[in-house]
């Protein structure tokens, strides 16, 4: 089957988007393996298929693919790219679009300008909703990776995220540590690790070792995990700005029992087509 598709990216974090809205449209973990392949295949972070509601008083549904074949709950650079994906492709005209995703219901608001506002629901800290195997604390939690202690903190912001404060942001620290605390075992469905700077109460530098995927340019869960992280943990202020490997965020959470708001770009690079 010929495949067409868009390949997109939001700070760096890259796509290849498809629209199974106009035509039906499934892949096995084989074949997004082979697609996300940076030699063998398009070569993408994640997969993102726009398939039509199940619930009609949503606008979309939207599915999300690691490059490893995995599906996730939540991908907040994938998310603007969606809401640019369904612009351009004349699916939709409206400029706030309500969206279904395996973490639930989240909505899009295309700004004058290209930029993109997500609403992307309330954290938790709680290590259950990770899951994260500890018992519940209000200060960091010590992970061993390898011979090192870490001090973490557990957020799900419907996809699971350890943050870990650092002083300096340390390319091997970022590989290594990362891929070990990934799949440790206290994390029974893996997670996504965010090396943190703070640079001030409203501007952190910030690394992401994403899981199923390794370490991209920037991941907007990742930043907004870290955001209210430091929040929690009094480091930073309500309103924040991330700088990431590709470029920044602009993250706002003003707290408990409130959502978060992520502002940032959505790019498109080519269209092309593939055979399956
Ligand atoms: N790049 C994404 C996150 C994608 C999912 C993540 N790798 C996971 O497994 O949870 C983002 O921008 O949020």
């Amino acid at each position: 089957m010929l495949l067409k598709f868009t390949k997109m990216h939001g700070l760096g974090n890259d796509f290849v988007v498809v629209d199974a809205v106009s035509r039906k449209v499934f892949f096995n973990k084989q074949q997004i393996e082979r697609l996300s392949d940076r030699n063998w295949g398009i070569g993408f972070d994640q997969l993102l298929v726009v398939e039509p509601p199940m619930n009609p008083d949503m606008d979309f549904r939207y599915r999300i693919y690691n490059s490893d074949g995995s599906e996730v709950e939540h991908c907040g650079n994938g998310a603007r790219c969606f809401a640019k994906f369904v612009l351009d492709r004349e699916l939709t005209n409206k400029r706030i679009i309500n969206v279904e995703t395996k973490r639930g219901a989240i909505q899009l608001r295309v700004l004058d300008g290209g930029l993109v506002t997500v609403d992307m629901g309330e954290p938790s800290f709680a290590p259950e909703d990770l899951p994260f195997t500890a018992e519940p604390c209000d200060g960091l939690y010590s992970v061993m990776a390898g011979d090192t202690e870490y001090f973490i903190t557990p957020v799900s912001v419907g996809n699971p995220h350890a943050v870990i404060k650092v002083d300096q942001l340390i390319d091997s620290e970022v590989a290594n540590i990362g891929a070990l605390i990934e799949c440790h075992e206290r994390f029974p469905r893996k997670v996504n690790v965010g090396f943190m700077q703070v640079v001030s109460p409203d501007e952190i530098n910030l690394r992401v070792f994403e899981r199923g995927v390794g370490e991209t340019q920037a991941c907007g869960t990742g930043a907004c995990a870290a955001v209210v992280a430091g929040i929690k943990q009094g480091w930073l202020s309500p309103k924040v700005t991330a700088h990431l490997r590709g470029g920044d965020l602009h993250i706002e959470w003003q707290g408990e029992g409130l959502p978060i708001l992520m502002t940032g770009p959505a790019e498109k690079v080519f269209e092309g087509q593939i055979y399956l």
